[in-house]
């Protein structure tokens, strides 16, 4: 089992609170994880920590077997293999295929390579055919499907959503909930946060509880909560 990131004695403070507090936490290799945790509980704390957009106030991150620098040019080479996609993604003004591309695009991948994967990357979130219509005209749930399409046709080795299904229905949540637990086949490492449970909790076979920034399960957690 390949241990991706190792997080030792992270701590985050904002101001003079802190907002997240953990002592060991493994994420291993081509897993799934469901992180959850009520409002406040730390969850897009950690998933910024995890995309290297932004520093913890203490502790150390490995990833793939190297210390974290954040102040060293290699975090550029961190963040281009993690995919952060919000709750509220950005989509710009264009087309559907614009941003689905957009990747491609920065990565001079050919043009007729480029149609074929966005093809491939619509029809896998139920977006066949919607290629040339502009976002603007998209639904909230169809946008974030786009988005969803354009953080997949990248194939990161990380991918972390932060509340991906917020405006979807509950079929398509399925449908993506299912493309999700598909993506460790092919090396990519899920972690969803969310403070719903799934519609299949099952396809989550890892998990993570935040308790007012600590693991579930922590003596802090279990002295906070026996209180
Ligand atoms: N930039 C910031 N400045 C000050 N406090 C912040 C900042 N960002 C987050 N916090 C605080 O940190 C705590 C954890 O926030 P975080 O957004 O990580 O929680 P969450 O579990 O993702 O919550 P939600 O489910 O509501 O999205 C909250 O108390 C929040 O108010």
């Amino acid at each position: 089992m390949n241990t991706l990131f190792t997080l030792r004695s992270i701590r985050k403070f904002y101001r003079n609170n802190i907002v997240l507090d953990l002592d060991h936490l493994d994420i291993h290799q081509g897993r799934c994880y469901l992180l959850t945790g009520q409002n406040g509980a730390g969850k897009s704390t950690l998933l910024n920590i995890l995309a290297f957009l932004s520093p913890p106030t203490s502790g150390d991150i490995s990833f793939e077997g190297h210390g974290v620098d954040w102040k060293s040019r290699t975090l550029l080479a961190c963040r281009q293999k993690v995919t952060l996609l919000h709750q509220s993604p950005y989509l710009f003004a264009g087309t559907v295929f614009a941003n689905v591309a957009y990747g491609l695009n920065a990565r001079k991948i050919p043009h007729g390579l480029q149609q074929q994967l966005v093809d491939e990357a619509l029809d896998s979130v139920g977006l066949s055919g919607f290629q040339a219509r502009p976002v603007l005209d998209l639904s909230g749930g169809e946008a974030q499907r786009v988005a969803m399409a354009r953080a997949l046709i990248l194939k990161p080795l990380v991918l972390l959503l932060d509340e991906p299904f917020s405006s979807v229905d509950r079929k398509t949540a399925e449908m993506m909930e299912n493309i999700l637990a598909s993506l460790p086949q092919g090396g990519t490492t899920v972690i969803m946060a969310t403070h719903e449970p799934p519609r299949e909790p099952l396809l989550f076979a890892e998990s993570i509880h935040l308790v007012q920034g600590r693991l579930a399960g922590s003596p802090q957690v279990n002295c906070l909560t026996a209180a």
